[in-house]
C-alpha cells in the first residue's frame, strides 16, 4: 500500500514537473525553429543585398572615370607619331598606327588578368591590388604617358577593404601607393627588364577617410630620376567636377576642385632583382599597340604571346 502511494505519488511529482520542462523544450525549439527561419533569413537577404552591391565595382563609373576612359580612347585609323622615348617594340599589326610618347596608354599586364597563365607561371598567389576577384582595393584601370612621366588610375575599395564600420583601411590606401610607386617606375625603368626595381619608400599622408564602395582617382609623375633612385608624387582624389556631389542650382554643373584623400611621397630604387626566375617570362618586354577590340592605345608585356 505504502509502495503503491508511494508510487503514485512519484508518478504525478515526475508528471507535474516533467510537464512544464517538457513544454519549456518544446517552446526552445520551436522559438529556434522560427528565429532559424525568419530572423536568419531577413539577416541572409539584408547581408546579401548589402554585399552584393560590392561584390563587384558598379557598372556604371563616375563620371571622372569615363572620362579618363573616353579621353585616353583612340581609334586605329587615328594618326599617332612615332616618338616613343621608352623604346618599346611597336606592334607590326597596326601599320597605320604610329606610336608616341605624347600619348596615353592603357597599362596591361598579364599576370594581372590571365590568372590561369599567373598560376602556370610561378606567382603563387593573387595580387594585392590587380586581382580581378579582388574584394579589397582593386585597380581597374592605368594609363601612363612616357613624355611627361605621368601615370593615372581609376581603383575601386571594395568590402574587403573595410575598416572602421564603412570606412577603409589606411593599408588599403598605402597599398596602392605602394603599386603606384612600383609601377611607375618600372614602366619608366632604364634597365629595360621586367620587375626589375623596388619601391623601398612609401610615405603615405592620410588626408580623408574613403568609404567602402569608392570608385576614386589616383594621379601621379615621376618627380626626379638620382642615378638609381626614382621618386614619385601621387595623389587619391575624387577627380573634381561635379564627382563630389556639387552641381550648381540651375543644374549646371559645377567645375569643383578634386577632394584629396591621401597623398604619396615615395621612392622606388631601378635595377633591383627581387625575384631570381630566369625563363621567358622574366624576358619579357614592354609592347605598345592598339587593341583590336577595344580601339585603345595600350602598354601590355610580351608574355601575352608566350604559352
Ligand atoms: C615588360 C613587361 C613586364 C613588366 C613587369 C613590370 C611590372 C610592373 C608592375 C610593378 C608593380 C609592382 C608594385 C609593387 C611595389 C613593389 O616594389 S613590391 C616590393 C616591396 N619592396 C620591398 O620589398 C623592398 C625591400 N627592400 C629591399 O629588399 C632592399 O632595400 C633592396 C631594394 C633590395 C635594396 O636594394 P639595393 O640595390 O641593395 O639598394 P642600395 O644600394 O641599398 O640603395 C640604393 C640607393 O637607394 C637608397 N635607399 C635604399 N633603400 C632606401 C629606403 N628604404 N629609403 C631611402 N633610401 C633608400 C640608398 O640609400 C641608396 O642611395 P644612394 O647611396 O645611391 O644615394
Amino acid at each position: 500500500m505504502t509502495t503503491t502511494s508511494n508510487r503514485n505519488i512519484s508518478t504525478s511529482t515526475v508528471r507535474s514537473s516533467f510537464l512544464p520542462f517538457l513544454a519549456g523544450i518544446a517552446f526552445g525549439i520551436a522559438s529556434s525553429i522560427l528565429y532559424t527561419r525568419v530572423i536568419c533569413s531577413r539577416n541572409q537577404k539584408s547581408s546579401s543585398s548589402s554585399s552584393s552591391l560590392w561584390l563587384q565595382p558598379p557598372s556604371t563609373l563616375p563620371r571622372f572615370a569615363q572620362e579618363i576612359l573616353s579621353n585616353h580612347h583612340h581609334t586605329n585609323t587615328e594618326k599617332i607619331s612615332n616618338d616613343d622615348s621608352n623604346g618599346e617594340s611597336t606592334n607590326a599589326s597596326s601599320p597605320n598606327t604610329a606610336l608616341s610618347s605624347e600619348n596615353w596608354t592603357e597599362v596591361r599586364l598579364r599576370e594581372w588578368e590571365d590568372l590561369n597563365w599567373r598560376d602556370a607561371n610561378g606567382w603563387q598567389g593573387r595580387d594585392l591590388c590587380h586581382n580581378p576577384q579582388g574584394l579589397g582595393v582593386r585597380i581597374l584601370h592605368y594609363y601612363y604617358k612616357a613624355s611627361s612621366k605621368e601615370m593615372v588610375g581609376v581603383v575601386w575599395f571594395g568590402p574587403h577593404a573595410e575598416s572602421h564600420r564603412g570606412l577603409c583601411h589606411g593599408g588599403a590606401m598605402t597599398s596602392l601607393m605602394d603599386d603606384f610607386c612600383g609601377h611607375l617606375a618600372f614602366l619608366h625603368s632604364t634597365s629595360g627588364q621586367p620587375w626589375s626595381g623596388a619601391t623601398v619608400q612609401v610615405n603615405v599622408s592620410l588626408k580623408k577617410p574613403v568609404k567602402v564602395g569608392s570608385i576614386l582617382r589616383i594621379i601621379g609623375r615621376i618627380d626626379k630620376h638620382e642615378g638609381r633612385k626614382i621618386y614619385v608624387h601621387a595623389t587619391l582624389d575624387d577627380g573634381g567636377g561635379d564627382n563630389n556631389g556639387g552641381s550648381s542650382i540651375d543644374g549646371e554643373e559645377q567645375n569643383k576642385d578634386p577632394l584629396v584623400y591621401a597623398t604619396l611621397e615615395g621612392l622606388s630604387i631601378d635595377g633591383v632583382k627581387m625575384s631570381q626566375h630566369e625563363d621567358p617570362v622574366s624576358k619579357r618586354t614592354w609592347e605598345v599597340e592598339v587593341c583590336e577590340h577595344s580601339g585603345r592605345l595600350q602598354r601590355r608585356d610580351s608574355g601575352w604571346k608566350l604559352l
